[in-house]
């Protein structure tokens, strides 16, 4: 049994580069709209968040783990956060139904966890 997408979402993937103090754009210098999933695994009851470029090359330009206890913050309707190990994560959503959908997956994921 493999994973299982729980939520898709369109948004900007973004890095805050901390050497820099800013946010760039994740897997390139633009700005690009992924289509980012939330998979379950349920055989090892994990989570990741997984997003590719809409664009033809489909590059991936997240894959992070879900971490037990992470703090998942809504910045604003439509810019959610989270820190992983070493970088903070931004989540530039399409739409605010988008973001609170995310949201709502990602809560329900770390309350399975
Ligand atoms: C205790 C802790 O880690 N605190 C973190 C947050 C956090 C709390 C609890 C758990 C996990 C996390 Cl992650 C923290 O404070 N961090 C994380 C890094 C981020 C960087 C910059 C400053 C600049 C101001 C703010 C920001 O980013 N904000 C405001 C809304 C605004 C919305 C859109 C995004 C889009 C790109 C950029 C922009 O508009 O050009 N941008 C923004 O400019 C966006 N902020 C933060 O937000 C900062």
């Amino acid at each position: 049994m493999g994973e299982s997408s729980i939520c898709q979402v369109r948004a900007t993937v973004m890095l805050y580069d901390d050497t820099h103090r800013r946010w760039v754009p994740a897997g390139s210098e633009s700005p690009c709209i992924s289509r980012v999933h939330i998979y379950h695994s349920p055989v090892a009851n994990t989570f990741r968040v997984v997003g590719r470029k809409l664009q033809a090359d489909q590059q991936v330009v997240i894959n992070c783990a879900v971490i037990k206890g992470m703090k998942y913050n809504q910045a604003t309707p439509n810019f959610h956060q989270w820190r992983d190990p070493k970088q903070v994560w931004g989540l530039n959503f399409g739409s605010t139904e988008d973001a609170a959908l995310f949201a709502n997956s990602m809560t329900s994921a770390l309350e399975a966890l």
